[in-house]
């Protein structure tokens, strides 16, 4: 099994838990609670905002110019259309106000900066690679999503062979950089970490 499985299987439990979570099935149901939602995404913006400085780190320590490149085409696609959702999302459930970071969220924050501080591209990617295969899996639900552009543009953000190859990207680089000396553990911590703060984080949306 390569590195990337060992990782996801490891962690299989608290991912599972994350992926078929209450807030995942009221999103493919288009019914969870505005307040629930305005929250989520509220955090979610501070969130998204640490994520493409991650991306930057990306893009700075890549060991190749390829990987490099696919990741600055990725930071480009997160400045634009998703930011853009969360504008319109926003707005529409009248949650502009800025907010102050929840554990979860701040957890999250103190993650991504420590992986970014790092310098270290296996760290940087085990915490990209969680949060973009975690998104793609609960995404990757069969069934209509909802008509309502709020839930689906969110779910059509998550999915499809685009976005999926980018998955596929952030899990072969991951494989390809573990075995060099003291990557694995790191990663690995990264990794798991990652994977609580995705559960805490829609646990966190319903207060
Ligand atoms: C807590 C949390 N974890 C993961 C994502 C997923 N995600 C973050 S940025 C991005 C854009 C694609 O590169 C995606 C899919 C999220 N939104 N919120």
């Amino acid at each position: 099994m390569a590195f990337s499985d060992d990782l996801r299987a490891a962690t299989a439990t608290t991912w599972d838990a994350a992926v078929g979570h209450r807030f995942v099935d009221e999103l493919w149901a288009g019914t969870v609670d505005d307040a629930v939602l305005a929250q989520y995404l509220a955090q979610d913006a501070l969130f998204l905002d640490r994520f493409v400085a991650l991306l930057g780190a990306a893009v700075a320590h890549a060991d190749r110019p390829s990987p490099r490149m696919a990741v600055a085409r990725q930071l480009g696609l997160v400045a634009g259309d998703e930011d853009d959702y969360f504008h319109r999302a926003l707005s529409r459930l009248g949650a502009t106000a800025p907010v102050e970071p929840l554990p979860a969220t701040r957890g999250f924050l103190e993650l991504m900066d420590d992986a970014r501080r790092s310098a270290h591209y296996g760290e940087v990617l085990a915490v990209l690679l969680v949060a973009e295969w975690l998104y793609l899996d609960w995404a990757s639900r069969p069934g209509p999503a909802p008509e309502d552009p709020l839930y689906r543009d969110w779910i059509d953000l998550h999915r499809g062979p685009a976005f999926a190859a980018w998955v596929d990207l952030l899990r072969r680089e991951a494989d390809r950089v573990a075995p060099e000396p003291g990557a694995r553990d790191r990663m690995a911590a990264a990794f798991t970490r990652a994977v609580e703060l995705e559960l805490a984080f829609f646990d966190a949306a319903y207060g």
